[in-house]
């Protein structure tokens, strides 16, 4: 089946991923309740280390509740219950002797809306650094500061401004800062749950900009309404369906021939 898309070919990621790519995260059977109401209905999925998986569907279909399954987010939320296997590296991330804290500094996370602390920009980078005890010293701080600010294409902007409010930043330059706060405790996962929604056209192709190269070093999973972003930016692509993950396969495979007609019928703008 070929399937006629509204995106353009030159919309996918111009950088295809190269190497092999291990299998970083593990979903196996993973049910999500709110309640009595069930949100995910047994999600199986592998995620690709040092690449982008974009993970779409329609409003309501459980993205950002499986997204908030891989750092164990969703223990935060009141009357959520998970079950099934999520594992990163192998082991189980709710397993006994895994602590939510460290994980979440494995498995960091951007969110929709840009949530700088109410700190300095150089406090900003080094809260997560100083309570994971990642630092010994000042010169090793003032360098994961630069390092991460680096990283997140941001430190040209604010290298001579450090000490002013991270609050104080246009909201792209605050969600750099959200990015480079995440990286400065050397996360192996990044998930990203609409991170440019609140950004306009400039700010947003400046972060995917900065996501295709930070699937260098990091594995990389984001939720995206936007079905041009998740072409460009991303090398696999997932649809998610009424709790269900239909399917899942390289991004321009997602685009242009899909298997199910759930996932042509979203694409190609029929529902969503
Ligand atoms: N804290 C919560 N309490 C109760 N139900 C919830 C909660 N969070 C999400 N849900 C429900 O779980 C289902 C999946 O929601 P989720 O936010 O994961 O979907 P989504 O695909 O990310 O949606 P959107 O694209 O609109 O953000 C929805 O029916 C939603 O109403």
């Amino acid at each position: 089946m070929s399937v006629q898309t509204h995106i353009p070919a030159t919309a996918m990621a111009s950088r295809p991923a190269a190497g092999i790519h291990g299998t970083k995260m593990v979903a196996r059977d993973v049910k999500v309740f709110y309640g009595a109401k069930q949100a995910l209905k047994g999600i199986n999925l592998e995620i690709q280390e040092n690449r982008v998986m974009a993970l779409i569907g329609p409003s309501g279909c459980g993205k950002s509740t499986f997204l908030r399954c891989l750092n164990r987010m969703n223990d935060t939320i009141e009357n959520c219950r998970v079950e099934g296997l999520i594992a990163l590296d192998g082991e189980d991330v709710y397993g006994k002797n895994i602590d939510a804290v460290q994980l979440r500094a494995r498995v960091g996370m951007v969110f929709q809306k840009p949530n700088p602390f109410p700190k300095s920009i150089y406090d900003n980078i080094a809260y997560g650094p100083r309570i994971h005890g990642i630092a010994s010293h000042r010169d090793e701080m003032d360098e994961i500061v630069q390092t991460s600010l680096k990283r997140a294409g941001l430190w040209n902007e604010v290298k001579d401004r450090l000490r002013e409010p991270g609050t104080g930043l246009s909201g792209g330059q605050q969600q750099r800062l959200c990015i480079a706060r995440a990286i400065a405790v050397s996360p192996e996962v990044i998930l990203m749950d609409e991170p440019c929604s609140a950004l306009d056209p400039i700010a947003t192709a400046h972060i995917e900009e900065l996501i295709d190269e930070l699937r260098e070093n990091y594995t990389i999973v984001i939720v995206t309404h936007n079905m041009q972003q998740a072409a460009r930016v991303s090398q696999k692509t997932a649809f998610f369906h009424l709790g269900d993950m239909v399917e899942c396969d390289d991004t321009e495979e997602i685009f242009t021939n899909p298997r199910d007609e759930r996932t042509q019928g979203y694409i190609t703008g029929r529902y969503g």
